[in-house]
């Protein structure tokens, strides 16, 4: 049975109302905060993603089995923050995920968590999943040194826990900080259940202190958000509302509204929520950073090429190490409209759209990866029909995209 779904573009609507789901690292911090405050954190709105399910399933089941293997599949932040939480609880349990995930890194932090007192072993290859964490922690030291530039959720991880150790924690942060509003978020989201911190130079500080009577209640997820705004661009007309989306956002993923206005889209914030619409505008190629917010560089990178603007782009490194090397899976994606995503310098990717050449109908591959669904489908707004393979890989973080899709005039077909 095929698993990809035809996407044509049958009665767009100019005009609709799409309710996102909400957003999975929200969501995903939520819950770990829930479960260390027994009780005390409440949450309100959480996600649909798969991720999050997955995540919420694991922490009600482990709490009862001992002696577990749990599989986090593909979750990224499923794998880390249940490393540290599980580590602290002092759970005999084996945490793998899916094949991609054993290549996705975790030493950085499975050598933080020993140095504070963890016991933890690798069941395979040394700094990759599956890792064993086997019982007792027994605190060590407060004072942590930690690299920033691989992956912020390691960090995320270990502030999640910080209050509930014995001794606190003192993070101090090496190198260049990559996606530093994921740790600002996880840091709002720790004030909002009651555990404050200090931040002085490099160095985050959370002393051990009990969890405040709170609700957390979850934003829509703007990274999702952010494949309505490549639709509006790609539209010679439209207008989208966005439910219940805020300025103030947790998110660093908010961005993409100063981002899309580079490509004529406005923003309009309102007490409801938002609405995106696409305006005449002149789309000038310029240098874009995605360094603090990687999770919209395919959106972006896509519609643009599209567009056949030559955009350049930077902040792209950690995409290697996400769902798929998606610096390859672009690269080769984009092939197929005769565009090239070119290093130019180390880590300075340029898009050449001199061929550019989109035929009426496309076969996009997807990589095991939500995002390249995502950013691809909205194509399907100036060409016939775009196919898209293995497309319910949309779940990890927006299970009902394809419904929206359908509702805003689509035709989606298997
Ligand atoms: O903390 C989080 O919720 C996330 C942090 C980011 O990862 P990195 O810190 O590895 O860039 C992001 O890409 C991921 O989708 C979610
Ligand atoms: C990178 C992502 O998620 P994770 O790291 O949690 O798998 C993502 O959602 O794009």
């Amino acid at each position: 049975m095929s698993s990809s779904l035809i996407i044509k573009k049958e009665n767009f609507k100019v005009e609709e109302t799409i309710q996102l789901t909400g957003s999975k690292s929200e969501s995903n911090r939520a819950l770990v905060l829930a479960a260390l405050s027994k009780g005390k954190v409440n949450i309100n709105n959480l996600s649909a993603a798969a991720d999050t399910v997955t995540l919420e399933n694991i922490i009600n089941q482990q709490i009862k089995n001992k002696n577990a293997v749990i599989n986090v599949g593909p979750a990224g932040t499923a794998m880390r923050f249940l490393t540290a939480y599980l580590s602290l609880l002092g759970e005999k349990v084996e945490i793998t995920g899916s094949e991609r995930m054993k290549q996705r890194p975790i030493g950085t932090l499975v050598n933080a968590l020993l140095s504070l007192g963890a016991d933890i072993t690798y069941k395979e290859v040394d700094g990759y999943p599956p890792v064993l964490v086997n019982g007792a922690f027994e605190q060590k030291t407060k004072h942590i040194l930690i690299r920033g530039d691989i992956s912020s959720q390691f960090l995320t991880a270990l502030l999640l826990i910080a209050s509930s150790l014995p001794q606190g924690l003192e993070l101090e942060i090496m190198d260049e900080l990559t996606s530093k509003p994921y740790v600002d978020m996880t840091l709002a989201m720790l004030a909002q259940s009651g555990i404050k911190h200090s931040w002085k130079k490099d160095t985050i500080s959370i002393a051990p202190q009990s969890f405040n009577q709170s609700t957390l209640t979850i934003e829509p997820d703007w990274s999702a958000a952010s494949y309505w705004y490549s639709v509006a661009a790609l539209s010679e007309k439209s207008k989208i509302y966005l439910p219940h989306l805020k300025k103030d956002s947790l998110q660093g993923d908010s961005a993409i509204a100063g981002i899309m206005s580079l490509f004529g889209v406005t923003t309009i914030f309102t007490d409801e929520g938002i609405v995106i619409e696409k305006v005449d505008y002149e789309v000038k190629p310029q240098l874009l950073d995605f360094k603090e917010c990687p999770d919209l560089a395919q959106t972006v990178v896509v519609c643009a090429a599209i567009l056949g603007k030559e955009f350049s782009f930077t902040g792209l490194e950690t995409l290697k190490i996400k769902e798929t090397d998606r610096i390859f899976a672009l690269q080769t994606e984009l092939a197929k409209i005769g565009v090239k995503l070119i290093e130019t310098q180390a880590d300075i990717y340029q898009l050449d759209c001199e061929e550019l050449n989109i035929p009426q109908s496309i076969k996009v591959a997807t990589y095991e990866d939500h995002r390249m669904a995502m950013a691809f489908a909205p194509l399907a707004t100036i060409i016939e029909e775009v196919i898209i393979e293995e497309a319910m890989v949309v779940e990890k973080s927006y299970p009902h995209f394809w419904e929206d899709f359908k509702k805003i005039g689509f035709e989606v077909s298997s």
